[in-house]
């Protein structure tokens, strides 16, 4: 089947339409630096600047316009946050907009934009089913323990507080796309799946099923992201709530825009931040040496938790593509068995014929792999799946 697959991130949107039956990419577009003053048009090899003038919904409408000749059987829309409701492929009705809706504040930078790209393509392409597909579902197996904030029970219950995770997509892509690569079960491996996008991050898979992951109830907590501080000590926006220096929407501002790499470097553009670390800049060199020692804590805090790993797979922009942040993620990791090697990591190249490379050493216990993010792939297989097709 023919499904055309939307996924608008944080910072980008990415959209393909794809052959279910071969797993096979007929068409590939993305726009991406969204917000920024360098968005750009990718089509296959060519490359179109956009400069600042676009938002979200305005690609869109540039993604779309170049698919409605290709006439898509059916369409699927990634969308960040399915609360405690959905975790399957679910039909977008009116009613399901509307909870979708709902859950915007729980995920203020991609609900909203994610619900634009969705009307637009409704109208763009009224005559053929449109699907969601979730972030959160493939979170669903976290354990209590790793589900729950240590709140007393009845304010968790009452406001529904508790931890939901995110970038499942792709999370369950990769233990997939691993065990494909070693040949094993994915039943028998033990993963940390490091996401490092514009969002970033990690996730402990244990026999295909996740059972810890870095964001919390919203996509805030954990790594050091593109725009968002990740982990900070509650006391801090206690203080600065209660001083009166900031509201709870400037709160809001400060932790998903303001902060994270781009607060640290001034720009949320890993490459950028690379190049400036290089010329002697400080505060990009503390941008990188931040952003590696969080990824490091959290790969250690999921090695403890699965008792042993086989596998540390790294993914999305930065994983993929940065070796750098691959090395330095994985420097020191011998203690556990990961023996980085330095020539493999700086010369691999992730493509569509080889998704999943390793750059660990010959004789490392564990599996050290950059695995290419593929969130359309899996979510026009789900699609198809959910139609009773293939
Ligand atoms: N060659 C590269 N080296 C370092 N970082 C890169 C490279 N290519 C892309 N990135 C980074 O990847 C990030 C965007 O990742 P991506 O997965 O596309 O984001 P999202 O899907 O969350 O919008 C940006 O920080 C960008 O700078
Ligand atoms: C959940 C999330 O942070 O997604 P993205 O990386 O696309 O911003
Ligand atoms: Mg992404």
């Amino acid at each position: 089947m023919r499904v055309l697959a939307l996924n608008c991130g944080s910072s980008s949107v990415k959209s393909a339409l794809i052959d279910t039956a071969h797993g096979q990419r007929l068409q590939e577009m993305q726009v991406e630096n969204i917000g920024s003053d360098h968005a750009r048009l990718h089509a296959g090899d060519q490359v179109r600047e956009l400069g600042s003038g676009i938002d979200l919904p305005a690609a869109v409408d540039e993604l779309l316009a170049a698919y409605r000749s290709a006439s898509p059987e059916a369409v699927v829309h990634r969308v960040v946050h399915g609360g405690e409701g959905f975790r399957d492929p679910t039909l977008l009705t009116d009613s399901v907009l509307q909870d979708i809706e709902q859950l915007s504040h729980l995920a203020p930078l991609h609900n909203p934009p994610a619900l634009a790209a969705i009307h637009r393509a409704l109208a763009a392409l009224p005559d053929v089913p449109h699907f969601a597909v979730f972030d959160t579902a493939f979170h669903s197996t976290l354990p209590a323990h790793a589900r729950e904030y240590a709140l007393p029970g009845d304010i968790r219950q009452r406001f529904g507080i508790r931890r939901f995770g995110f970038h499942g997509i792709n999370h369950a892509h990769v233990a997939q796309s691993v065990a494909a690569y070693l040949k094993r079960d994915v039943s028998k491996l033990r993963i940390v799946s490091c996401h490092l996008g514009n969002g970033a991050s990690v996730t402990a898979i244990d026999g295909g099923r996740s059972v810890d992951t870095s964001m919390g109830m919203t996509p805030l907590e954990g790594l050091v992201m593109g725009t968002r501080a990740g982990d900070v000590d509650p006391g801090v926006l206690l203080q600065l709530r209660r001083e009166g220096h900031l509201d709870a929407d400037e709160l809001d501002d400060l932790l998903n825009k303001r902060s994270g790499l781009k607060g640290l470097a001034g720009t949320n553009d890993m490459r950028e931040i690379e190049r400036r670390a290089a010329a002697g800049d400080q505060d990009c060199e503390l941008a990188i040496a931040m952003y590696v020692h969080r990824i490091r804590k959290y790969i250690g805090a999921y090695a403890a938790e699965l008792g042993g790993v086989d596998a540390i797979a790294f993914t999305a922009g930065i994983g993929e593509h940065s070796s750098l942040i691959r090395r330095r993620c994985s420097e020191r990791l011998e203690f556990m068995g990961a023996l980085l090697d330095v020539a493999s990591n700086d010369s691999l190249k992730l493509t569509s014929d080889q998704p999943v490379a390793a750059f660990n050493a010959a004789d490392s216990r564990v599996h050290l792999l950059a695995v290419r993010a593929d969130e359309e792939l899996a979510m026009a297989r789900a699609t198809a799946a959910a139609l009773g097709r293939h």
